[in-house]
């Protein structure tokens, strides 16, 4: 979908941005640039829709040579985010969002409508931040702002620089999540320029690793982390890739482990021979419509007074995530909360619970898979058990 062939760019005064460049983004791939300050990562977006020209070499998008494209039709297809986002202080985020539609010839109600539901996709409520101007919206909004006025002409190709960038880590960390969620059904062919490693393991499907004026390694991030190209990529990523692998190592069902689960209603007395029969020391509650309540201890439930029921011992415990969520969310949830174990739902079904020891071994069947694609002698298992 966009292709460099032998892209090279040099500017005026003499300075080689990018040397030699050739890679290619598939059709719906989200691909990571990322890299220090100064290695050519905006230079290379930006040329893709011809804020910048190329030296010399060649730009595909959509099997069409850029240079041989009008480029006002060429960015008519191709979405644009900015760290700065660059909303018109005097619109409001609604006119903000429609901007593109209406250049393009939209009717206004229908360029309104599109950006309604933009907003609305983005996590905007259109009702309520529609009619506000940028300067009445938090970053994180802006920012989102920023994304549903790139999406509002429904372009294939998406270019994103540092998108992210401007906000708070937590804030950030729902950006990408919300983001993510989008492209799985969007799936647009996306370029998303970070120097942040972890954001760019995070998002991409591969990831560009730039030094000084090229690329790399040109990868998935779990084979970048688990065998990198060369000496200056292992230094970039780290030594503590192991712990990054966390963020790109998604929970499954067959990591969790299954401990006793006592309801609200079952007598106490009842609970407790279950829980001796399975030598377990704790059990998760669930309320009376199978929702998570939290857990119950076996010592609890044996000194219980006759006719007690795990109700009124449980205690309420909210560690939990989403099954397919990273590693590193159910390791964040566990600090957070303080607890030995966090539960796993699907929608609002208890699957399992994730413990430590589940999670070290859901890590390395992550190294062991990549170590499968990329040589398993190969790569550093000793980084995992650090980490
Ligand atoms: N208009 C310009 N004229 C001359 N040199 C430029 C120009 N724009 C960028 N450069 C230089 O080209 C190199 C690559 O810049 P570029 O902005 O592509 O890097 P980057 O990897 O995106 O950096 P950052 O992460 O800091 O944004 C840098 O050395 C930069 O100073």
């Amino acid at each position: 979908m966009i292709t460099f062939d032998h892209v090279t760019k040099r500017y005026p005064d003499g300075t080689n941005a990018v040397n030699d460049l050739s890679f290619e983004v598939a059709e719906g791939e989200l691909v990571t640039l990322v890299g220090p300050s100064g290695c050519g990562k905006t230079t290379t977006m930006m040329m893709v829709n011809r804020l910048i020209e190329p030296t010399s070499g060649r730009i595909l998008v959509g099997g069409e040579d850029i240079m041989a494209t009008d480029p006002v039709r060429l960015r008519r297809g191709i979405g644009y985010v900015i760290q700065q986002v660059g909303l018109f202080p005097h619109r409001t985020v609604l006119d903000n969002t429609a901007t593109v539609p209406a250049l393009i010839g939209w009717k206004k109600a229908k360029a309104r409508a599109r950006a309604a539901e933009l907003l609305d996709l983005v996590g905007l409520d259109p009702g309520t931040y529609g009619p506000r101007y940028p300067d009445q919206l938090s970053g994180g909004q802006r920012q989102r702002v920023g994304v549903a006025r790139a999406l509002a002409a429904d372009p294939p190709v998406l270019l994103m620089d540092e998108p992210f960038g401007a906000v708070d880590p937590v804030v950030r960390e729902r950006l990408q999540s919300q983001f993510l969620e989008l492209q799985r059904t969007m799936r647009k062919t996306v370029l998303l320029v970070t120097h942040d490693i972890e954001e760019a393991v995070r998002l991409g499907g591969r990831m560009a690793v730039y030094g000084p004026g090229r690329v790399e390694q040109y990868d998935t991030p779990g084979a970048v982390l688990g065998k990198p190209a060369t000496p200056y990529v292992a230094e970039f990523v780290g030594a503590d890739r192991g712990l990054k692998r966390l963020s790109v190592t998604e929970i499954q069902q067959h990591d969790l482990e299954q401990p006793p689960i006592a309801r609200f209603d079952v007598p106490a007395a009842r609970a407790a021979a279950y829980l001796r029969e399975e030598g377990a020391r704790w059990a998760v509650v669930l309320d009376e419509d199978g929702a998570l309540h939290g857990w119950v201890g076996a010592a609890e439930l044996a000194g219980a007074p006759e006719g007690g029921t795990v109700r009124g011992l449980a205690h309420r415990m909210n560690a939990w995530v989403p099954v397919g969520a990273p590693l590193k969310q159910a390791f964040s949830v566990m600090l957070q909360h303080d607890a030995g174990w966090v539960a796993v739902l699907d929608g609002a079904r208890f699957l399992g619970v994730l413990t430590p020891a589940r999670l070290h071994e859901a890590l390395r069947r992550s190294v062991d898979a990549d170590a499968r694609g990329v040589g398993r002698g190969d790569v550093d298992f000793d980084s995992v058990t650090d980490a």
